[in-house]
C-alpha cells in the first residue's frame, strides 16, 4: 500500500490539524547552553513527526529577549561607548564576556545597578536610543544562535518573549475578571497550585509567567492550534503545570481528565550532567566546555568511531 499510495497512506492521524511546538529557546545574550541543545533536537524530532503526519506544525524559538538584565547591558554598552562611535557590533564583541562584566558592575557597583534600572524603564517606554540598542545586542545572539541550528539543520521561527508583551495586560484583564488573580504581598497572583503563580511583581513588571500565559492565550486565540508543546528541562516542570492549570480554570483549555484539545503539554528532559555527576556547564566565562566545542568534539569522535570500525572489519 505504501509503495503504491505512498508514506502519507500510513502516517498517523491524530485529531489535530495544527500544533504549536516551543523548542530550544535560548536566552538573549546569555550562554546558549547543551540543555538547549537537547531542547532543540528533541523539539525537531517531534516537529518532523508530526510533519510527516500532515500536520501543521508552527515551531516556535521563544527566545528571552526581554527582561531586566537588558537595562543592565544597554547602559553598560552606552558607558563604555560614549560617543557610541562604535557599531555595537564591534563594541561588543564577544557577547558572553560582555555581560559577564555587565553582570559585574552591576553586582559591585549600587550607582550603575541604579542607572541601570533607569535604563530598563526607558527601554520599555520604547525610547528610540534604547530600543535600538537592544535590537543590536539581540541581533548578535541571533547570529550566534543560527550558526547551532544551521549546523544542526534545524528550522526555527523566532517569536521571542518580547512578542507577547502587548497582549499581557489584556490576558491578565481577563484573568482578573474571572476571579483568578489575588494580591498576595504586594505581588499579583494565581492561586490553585502550590506555590502560587506570580503573574505580576511586586514592582508592577510583568515575569516569564506573564510572558507564558500571554503565549498560551496568543497561540490558542490567534493562532487557533489544537496542541501546545513545550520542550524544556524538567527544572520547569513545576513552571508549565501551573500555567496550564491557570488556563483550565480560566476554561481555555478542556478538564484535564477528558482526553479533549485543545491541548497543552510540557515535554520535560533531564538535565545533562558532567563526568563528577553534577549539572554540566557550558560556559565560556568560566572555563567551561563552549558549546561549538562540544559540537566539535561530538563530530571528531564519531568520526574516530567510524574510522575505527572500519579498520576493524578489515577495509
Ligand atoms: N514558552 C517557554 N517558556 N519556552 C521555554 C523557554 C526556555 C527558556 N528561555 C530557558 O532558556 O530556560
Amino acid at each position: 500500500d505504501m509503495l503504491i499510495h505512498g508514506i502519507e497512506s500510513w502516517s498517523p492521524i491524530l485529531p489535530v490539524k495544527r500544533v504549536v511546538l516551543d523548542f530550544s529557546s535560548p536566552n538573549i545574550a546569555k550562554e546558549m547552553h547543551v540543555g538547549h541543545i537537547r531542547s532543540t533536537i528533541i523539539g525537531d524530532t517531534l516537529a518532523r513527526i508530526f510533519e510527516f503526519a500532515n500536520i501543521e506544525v508552527l515551531r516556535r524559538n521563544h527566545v528571552g529577549d526581554w527582561g531586566t538584565q537588558f537595562g543592565m547591558l544597554i547602559q553598560f554598552l552606552f558607558e563604555k561607548f560614549p560617543n557610541g562611535e562604535e557599531a555595537a557590533n564591534q563594541a561588543i564583541g564577544d557577547l558572553q564576556s560582555f555581560y559577564r562584566d555587565a553582570k559585574k558592575k552591576f553586582d559591585e557597583n549600587p550607582d550603575f545597578k541604579g542607572r541601570a534600572q533607569q535604563a530598563v524603564v526607558r527601554l520599555q517606554r520604547g525610547e528610540d536610543r534604547y530600543l535600538a540598542a537592544w535590537k543590536s545586542i539581540c541581533q548578535i545572539s541571533r547570529n550566534e544562535f543560527d550558526l547551532v541550528y544551521k549546523r544542526l539543520n534545524v528550522e526555527l521561527e523566532e517569536k521571542g518573549e518580547s512578542f507577547y508583551n502587548p497582549y499581557i495586560p489584556r490576558v491578565l484583564e481577563e484573568l482578573t475578571g474571572k476571579g483568578l488573580i489575588t494580591e498576595s504581598k504586594g505581588a499579583r497572583v494565581i492561586e490553585g497550585r502550590k506555590p502560587p503563580l506570580i503573574v505580576v511583581k511586586r514592582d508592577g513588571g510583568f515575569n516569564y509567567a506573564s510572558t507564558d500565559l500571554a503565549a498560551l492565550w496568543y497561540r490558542l486565540n490567534v493562532e487557533m492550534a489544537e496542541w501546545i508543546i513545550y520542550v524544556t528541562d524538567v527544572g520547569q516542570q513545576q513552571h508549565f503545570h501551573s500555567v496550564f492549570s491557570a488556563a483550565r480554570m480560566a476554561g481555555w483549555l478542556p478538564d484535564q481528565k477528558e482526553e479533549k484539545y485543545p491541548k497543552a503539554s510540557h515535554v520535560g528532559f533531564g538535565f545533562v550532567l558532567g563526568a563528577d555527576g553534577s549539572r554540566f556547564r557550558t560556559r565560556s566565562s568560566d572555563g567551561a566546555v563552549r558549546l561549538v566545542d562540544l559540537l566539535d568534539e561530538a563530530k571528531s569522535q564519531s568520526l574516530a568511531q567510524l574510522i575505527k570500525r572500519l579498520t576493524e572489519n578489515g577495509n
